[in-house]
Formats: structure tokens, sequence, C-alpha cells
């Protein structure tokens, strides 16, 4: 995967092979830059893998068209957001865009899901609030339980915790663990929150300059996988702990 550039070919990372399961809470870490981003967007199909094939369901993830496919993934970015001047119900609602009719019309269903979706994620009092008026946490709650209401079976988020303080990092990831769990939905979301993911996923993709290590959070620690992420001049991952800790 990568990017064509004017000039020329910037490959990020190759050989990458993995299957992710139904019901897996999947943590992606890895250094700045190391290609995290593009790894969700290659797998959501915002932008085309250089080579090799992407299976979403047993079937070609080319091969969908683009309702179909938004049936089947979301993807959560915190930049994405159009217009900030929609109320946070009216978000949430454009979750259920692939499957209303072409004048968008709700149907019942439709409108059980999304206050299903506002209900799990705990922003009921937020519902009437517009857009531009919600803090970054808030505002990350919203985009969740619009994928939510989306009610894909495979959700991607893009660093779903930056903005937000140390509890309510622990809250949405405990969120998605909880939903991967109870709805057998597959998440895979990108962090640098590296301790929490290893206490919270079922398995974590770890991107290093080598390649990428895939497995379970202990088996990894094991592994030694956390050990060559960062340069070991300043941070160095203790394995008893499973976290990092500055030098002495
Ligand atoms: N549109 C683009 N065109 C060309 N190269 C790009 C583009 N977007 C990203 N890159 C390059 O791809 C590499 C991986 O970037 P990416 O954003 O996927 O990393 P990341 O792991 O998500 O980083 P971070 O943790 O900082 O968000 C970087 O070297 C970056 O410069």
């Amino acid at each position: 995967m990568g990017y064509h550039t004017k000039k020329e070919l910037n490959v990020v990372a190759a050989d990458i092979n993995l299957k992710l399961y139904e019901g897996e809470l999947v943590g992606l870490v890895g250094a700045n830059g190391i290609g995290k981003s593009t790894l969700l967007r290659t797998l959501s199909r915002v932008q085309p893998a250089l080579h090799g094939n992407i299976h979403l369901a047993e079937k070609e993830l080319t091969s969908y068209k683009p309702l179909e496919l938004a049936s089947k993934l979301s993807i959560v970015l915190t930049e994405q957001i159009a217009s900030k001047n929609i109320t946070v119900q009216e978000l949430v609602a454009l979750g259920r865009q692939p499957y209303t009719n072409w004048v968008g019309k709700m149907t019942e269903d439709d409108i059980d899901k999304v206050r299903k979706a506002i209900e799990v994620t705990h922003i009921e009092d937020l519902v009437t609030k517009r857009c531009f008026e919600l803090s970054d946490g808030q505002l990350q709650k919203v985009l969740i339980a619009r994928a939510i209401a989306q009610d894909t079976p495979f959700i991607m988020l893009d660093e779903p915790t930056t903005h937000l303080d140390v509890y309510h990092k622990a809250y949405i990831l405990k969120l998605l663990k909880r939903l991967a769990f109870e709805t057998k939905k597959t998440i895979l979301f990108s962090t640098h929150e590296i301790d929490f993911a290893i206490q919270l996923c079922d398995k974590m993709i770890v991107m290093n300059k080598e390649g990428f290590e895939f497995g379970r959070p202990k088996e990894l620690v094991q592994a030694r996988a956390f050990s060559g992420l960062f340069p070991e001049d300043l941070i160095i991952f203790d394995h008893k702990s499973g976290r990092y800790k500055v030098r002495g």
C-alpha cells in the first residue's frame, strides 16, 4: 500500500497479510508516519491497494458497489465531517443513508437504529446541539454513534481517542470493546494509546519499519513486538507492566 505521487511510487508498507474475525476489537499501533491511516484508508477503499487482494466477507473489496460497501463497512475519521452546522441527531441519522431511499425517508427500523446508537454512546443530552457547539471528545462520541447507526459488520476508526482526557480515552475504548463483543462486529482502530490497547484489545497490529506483527496483546508483549517501535534512547518498553517507561 502507498501513494502514486507525480514523480514516483511511495510504498508505505508491503506484504501485509492478516485476517480479522467477527466480534474482535483490534488495535493498530506504530510510530508517527509509519502507515496506520494509510492502512485504514486502503482497507476501507478510500484509496486503492498498490498490490494484492483485500477480501471483505469472502468477497473482493473492489467488487462492491458503493452502497453495498457502505452497508458492510464504516470508517470514522474525525476530520471528515462535511458540515458542522447540522444537529447531533441529524449527523447520527446520516449513518442510515446507505439504507434509506432516494428521498432519504427513514423507516421505523432506521429511526430505531439511530435511537439505539444515541443510547449506547450516552449522547442523549447532546442531540439538539449543533456539531460546531461540541467539544472534541463529544464530537468523537457522536461520530462513533453515527458509525453504530450505520450498523455495519466492520467498523474502522482512525485515532478515535485523540483530544480526549484519560478517562474518556478509556471510556471510548471500553465502549468499542463492549460493542465488538455484544454485537459481534469487527472493530479496527488506530491509536497511540498503546498501554490501553494492550489492556483492552483482543488482537493488535503493530506496524514497524521492518513490516508488521499481528496477534494477541499478551503474545506480542512476550514476542517483544513493542520494543522496537521507537528509538530506545528516551523510552523503553517494560515487559512486566506492559508499559513504556522513560529512561532514568
Ligand atoms: N496523500 C499522500 N500522498 C503521499 N504520501 C502520503 C500521503 N499521505 C500520507 N503519506 C505518507 O505515507 C506515510 C504514512 O502516513 P500515515 O498517515 O499513514 O501514517 P500514520 O501511521 O497514520 O501516522 P500518524 O501516527 O502520524 O497519524 C508517511 O510517510 C506519509 O508522509
